[in-house]
């Protein structure tokens, strides 16, 4: 557990992209990655090259925070439906998401007390087991992909893990189809992880979707590192930089972007 989470980390950047960045990166805080004073010293009880031979604290705490990120991403166990639901997901070459976004998906869900989520990107269910365990025990999980052998992999997934059929609404089809006939302010969160390239149109239909006080979760922000660094990149990439301009910038939204699995962006609607 401990492996695959280190390998879904996220990957540090080795270029900022500038416009992303608001204010200088502190100093201090740019340890080369090279730089192995981190490590620790064979056979030295613990203490790093930086401590053994600079006492710097600082940079032992450094080194240490993928390891932090790996055991944060692990913290909450995942039970047989879950690893059954992952399992389907690798065999057909989807991305699911980690055990530590899943985790933020459930803390976010009980946060607002969820009875109406709707989930963009169904896969074969591991976000939606996750947003069922924290959303009310009367909530309903509406949930769209264009896929639906997908979604039948899904179907068996929450029942797997001891969900009623009437928990979840199952609804074939590309999101920017359904969603404008979804109510508006019907629902208490909304959690996209579709297609990166409709971002944007996610966040105006997500906008119109939640009630005040709802939120908004957008997984794999990060891109594998990929959004941060200033070389050339696909244009998925540059959707999710706009997409993250659009929502630091939005007077409707209280943002925050999470360092759990790929990165999780949320926003609270005013
Ligand atoms: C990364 S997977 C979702 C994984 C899922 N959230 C999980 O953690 O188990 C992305 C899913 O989005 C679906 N998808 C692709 N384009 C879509 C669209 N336009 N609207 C809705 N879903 C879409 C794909 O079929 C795929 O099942």
């Amino acid at each position: 557990m401990a492996q695959s989470a280190a390998a879904s980390a996220p990957a540090p950047a080795r270029r900022t992209d500038p416009s992303l960045d608001p204010r200088p990166i502190p100093r201090r805080s740019l340890t080369p990655l090279n730089d192995r004073s981190h490590q620790q010293v064979p056979g030295g009880n613990g203490y790093s090259h930086a401590q053994a031979t600079r006492g710097h604290k600082e940079r032992v705490i450094t080194g240490n925070r993928l390891t932090s990120w790996a055991f944060a991403d692990a913290f909450v166990a995942e039970d047989d439906a879950l690893r059954w639901a992952r399992d389907r997901a690798r065999e057909a070459g989807l991305r699911s998401v980690s055990p530590g976004t899943g985790a933020a998906l459930r803390v976010l869900a009980a946060t607002v007390d969820a009875k109406a989520v709707a989930e963009i990107g169904t896969g074969t269910g591991v976000s939606g087991i996750h947003l069922l365990y924290g959303m009310r025990p009367d909530g309903v999980l509406t949930t769209v992909d264009p896929e639906p052998e997908h979604q039948q992999f899904a179907r068996q997934a929450f029942r797997a893990a001891g969900f009623a059929s009437n928990r979840a609404r199952f609804i074939p089809g590309h999101a920017l189809d359904v969603l404008p006939r979804l109510a508006d302010s019907g629902y208490d969160l909304v959690f996209c992880d579709g297609d990166r390239l409709e971002s944007l149109d996610y966040l105006a239909e997500s906008l119109r979707l939640l009630r005040p006080g709802g939120l908004v979760a957008f997984e794999g922000v990060f891109a594998s590192g990929r959004t941060v660094d200033s070389g050339p990149q696909p244009t998925e990439v540059i959707r999710l930089r706009e997409l993250l301009r659009a929502v630091r910038e939005s007077p409707e939204l209280v943002p925050s972007l999470l360092p759990v699995g790929d990165g999780l962006l949320c926003a609270v609607k005013r």
